[in-house]
């Protein structure tokens, strides 16, 4: 497959840091396929689905573009062996003549994978290697070349006009733009420089197991009006999923791990409920009582699932039986200071739970209750704009939990109403943040 025999030469290519020339985007072969790019229409792909389809018979190349260190090698090989599981024959390619290391770590994870690869230690021009490992893949019928690029960063010119060159040599048919989930804000300006460069058509964040929310996500997605398509989630060739916006926002939002497991209670509250309890928590009044009636509502529909959600199950069952122990003064409160060190130990007591239970559901609620509270003032629909009601609360919520600087970014209100079309579909929102039509 290729010379291992060469010796190692770093490409002397030099990272002088000047102003950004904005260049013209490069055409990728999908120029056919621009709709299905375009992000401006939520129909135009689904969240967790790359935005073009791969077809048996025909290659499709990939390329890789993002920052330094942002995971992209690793992300390549990633991709590679997420759809080799799929029953595709993918092949990876090592356009990264900068970085010494590269080639050996792509060789290295592909031979793992049994993934074939292409690169060379000698050649040091990345648009030859990544049009000759094309050409010789094209050749083996891979229906999947992934190329590996060199990390830049939006200031380094001359590596943007490489990098345009191996698109424009190359034509992939998407490319995808990789992003460490740390990199917070700076994430709009580098994934426009990207996006200003070559066609960006996806966006992969990388390192998510690790404590950043990835709020730098948000704003890639808008500066490259493309999907999330897939997660990082360790550094392993497994450690990879689909996106799902869902547990992402939560995420964001710090609702913590069993928060995907409360949005089902917004699925449940009949609909016949689902104005007076809007009425409520317009009005700012998460009570006891309500968490209490959504749990009674969620458990009405029977063992949902296995694991974490089974946990999540029990405890929900665990913090009714200690709400059972309480006054109606106590659950109809929205202030739970009110209740003393004697009251947490008559209701431990009661419920035959420890103190320390009963402070942790107490702690729930106040999350809860801090959440529901940015419904304050909301108006309440008339039957029937439910729909439209849920998809406004979305933003309206994400809007007062987002740092203000990042809503600026992604364009305001519109913007992120926007955004939270492409992230996810209207029904997944709704789920997350209060019911909706049936
Ligand atoms: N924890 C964690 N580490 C990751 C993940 N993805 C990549 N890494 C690590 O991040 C580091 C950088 O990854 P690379 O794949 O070498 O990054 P790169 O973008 O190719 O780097 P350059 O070629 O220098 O631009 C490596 O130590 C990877 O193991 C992830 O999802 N989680």
């Amino acid at each position: 497959m290729f010379n291992s025999s060469l010796f190692v030469i770093c490409r002397p290519i030099s990272r002088k840091s000047s102003i950004l020339t904005i260049l013209p985007p490069v055409t990728t072969s999908a120029k056919s396929s621009s709709k299905q790019y375009s992000t401006s229409c939520a129909k135009c792909w689904t969240p967790g689905k790359p935005s073009f389809t791969l077809k048996k018979g025909k290659t499709s190349v990939v390329m890789f573009v993002g920052l330094q260190g942002s995971g992209k090698t690793t992300t390549c090989t990633k991709y590679a062996y997420y759809h080799q599981k799929k029953g595709w024959k993918p092949a990876l390619v090592c356009a990264d003549t900068f970085r010494a290391g590269a080639f050996d770590q792509l060789k290295q994870n592909a031979t793992k994978a049994k993934i074939p690869f292409y690169g060379s230690y000698m050649e040091s021009d990345p648009v030859k290697i990544s049009v000759e490992g094309v050409e010789r893949f094209k050749k083996e019928n891979c229906d999947l070349i992934i190329v590996d690029t060199s990390g830049r960063h939006k200031q380094e010119v001359a590596l943007f006009e490489e990098m345009r060159q191996v698109a424009e040599a190359t034509k992939p048919d998407l490319v995808i733009f990789v992003m460490d989930s740390s990199i917070g804000q700076a994430a709009f300006d580098q994934a426009q420089a990207f996006k200003q460069s070559v066609a960006v058509g996806a966006v992969i964040v990388t390192k998510m197991d690790g404590h950043a929310k990835g709020g730098g996500a948000l704003s890639a997605v808008a500066a490259t009006k493309s999907p999330v398509i897939f997660i990082g989630t360790g550094e392993h060739m497994d450690e990879f999923e689909v996106f799902d916006v869902k547990p992402f926002v939560s995420r964001l939002l710090g609702m913590g791990d069993w928060s995907g497991f409360m949005d089902k209670i917004q699925e449940v509250v009949p609909m016949d409920q689902q104005p007076e309890l809007l009425q409520k928590l317009s009005e700012g009044n998460f009570t006891l009582r309500i968490m209490y009636e959504q749990f009674q509502n969620l458990l009405k529909m029977g063992p949902i699932g296995q694991g974490r959600e089974k946990e999540s199950q029990a405890k929900i069952k665990r913090y009714m039986t200690m709400m059972d122990s309480m006054t109606n003064e106590e659950l109809d409160s929205s202030n739970p200071k009110l209740m003393n060190e004697s009251r947490i130990m008559r209701i431990a007591r009661g419920s035959g739970r420890s103190v320390r239970d009963v402070m942790e559901m107490l702690e729930e609620y106040k999350r809860l209750a801090k959440i529901w509270s940015k419904m304050k003032g909301l108006k309440i629909p008339k039957k029937g704009e439910m729909s439209a009601l849920s998809r406004n609360m979305n933003a309206q919520h994400m809007s007062k939990v987002l740092p203000p600087q990042m809503l600026k970014q992604i364009g305001g209100m519109g913007g992120l109403q926007n955004l939270m079309k492409q992230m996810g579909s209207a029904k997944d929102m709704m789920g997350m943040f209060g019911g909706g039509d049936k």
